[in-house]
């Protein structure tokens, strides 16, 4: 049976304060998402964009330190929703966002799904904080935190119940940059993190390796959220929050290829693409080059 991929576009910019992260959707379907992925032969559905609203639709407390709070929960809200029908549904959810707030929606829909999701989270953020540890009062640097239940309760209670994922089955890859409460947060739930030290010191191929050793017998599903600034930001320039050092292209197709053999990926989320930032959508092909390695693509 062909496997059928819901593809979701969230043109959110709300999570941090560079313009044109919104874009992102169109970008990666410019780069011919859809055609690649139905060239591996799979179903494919694009459900098309989230409605997330405009900037000034929405009255913002003042006095609140998280940036655009109510605009990106309600946005979030309305992803979880359209998420959790598509895993009903039976049918591979795959998020284009956006910047990296949408993984709180795309967590909060899908996890309610699993007794134990794995989270794959490739960035070279922990996206760790929350409102008393974030140094900028960006939400996208929070997603992960609000996924373990950590931070405004705006955002942990989406969908009605938290956390959506244990400590014990996230895997962080490409990690170069941490604020400090971040690395406190590590340390005390002991996440398991693969920094850039550890890519270059055993290879991406024990890396993955480890990762899919690590959610054998412990997870019933595994979300791969991808955020592009987890590459170098020679490969993927487009993004807002670049950091030098990163993972490569050649390591990241190895990667999703790896992943793709071991069959461990059940959602999938391509984030922070910002085409204002990029050249000639470089950052949006690099993303969907690495969709087609998840999905199988071989060249033989
Ligand atoms: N998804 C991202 N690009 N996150 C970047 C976060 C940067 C920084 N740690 C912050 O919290 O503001
Ligand atoms: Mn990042
Ligand atoms: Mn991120």
């Amino acid at each position: 049976m062909k496997k059928k991929i819901s593809i979701i576009g969230v043109p959110m910019d709300f999570g941090q304060t560079r313009r044109g992260v919104d874009m992102g959707p169109s970008a990666i379907r410019y780069a011919n998402a859809v055609e690649r992925l139905e060239s591996l032969h799979y179903e494919v559905e694009d459900l098309g964009d989230i409605d997330v609203g405009k900037r000034a639709s929405v009255e913002e407390d003042a006095s609140e330190k998280l940036k655009n709070l109510k605009a990106a929960a309600a946005g979030n809200e309305k992803l979880a929703l359209k998420v959790d029908e598509t895993v009903k549904e039976g049918a591979f959810p795959l998020i284009l966002g956006g910047d990296h707030s949408i993984a709180i929606g795309t967590l909060a829909g899908v996890a309610k799904h699993y007794e134990n999701l794995g989270v794959i989270w490739y960035d070279a953020h922990g996206d760790l904080n929350t409102g008393e540890t974030s140094p900028s009062g960006n939400i996208h640097g929070m997603p992960l935190a609000v996924s373990l239940g950590l931070g405004h309760s705006t955002l942990t209670n989406i969908m009605g119940y938290s956390p959506k994922v244990k400590p014990e089955n996230i895997v962080i890859i490409g990690a170069r940059c941490l604020d400090e409460g971040e690395k406190d947060l590590i340390k005390k739930l002991g996440i398991k993190v693969f920094t850039m030290h550890e890519i270059d010191r055993l290879g991406m191929t024990k890396v993955i390796e480890e990762t899919i050793q690590y959610f054998e017998g412990r997870a019933d599903g595994v979300h791969l959220s991808l955020d592009l600034d987890g590459l170098d930001p020679i490969d993927a320039p487009g993004v807002g929050t670049p950091v030098i050092g990163g993972i490569s292209y050649r390591e990241s197709h190895l990667a999703m290829e790896m992943l793709a053999e071991a069959e461990l990926i059940t959602s999938a989320e391509f984030v922070e693409v910002n085409p204002i930032l990029d050249e000639r959508n470089k950052t949006a092909i690099v993303a969907v080059e690495l969709m087609g390695s998840l999905f199988g693509e071989k060249l033989l």
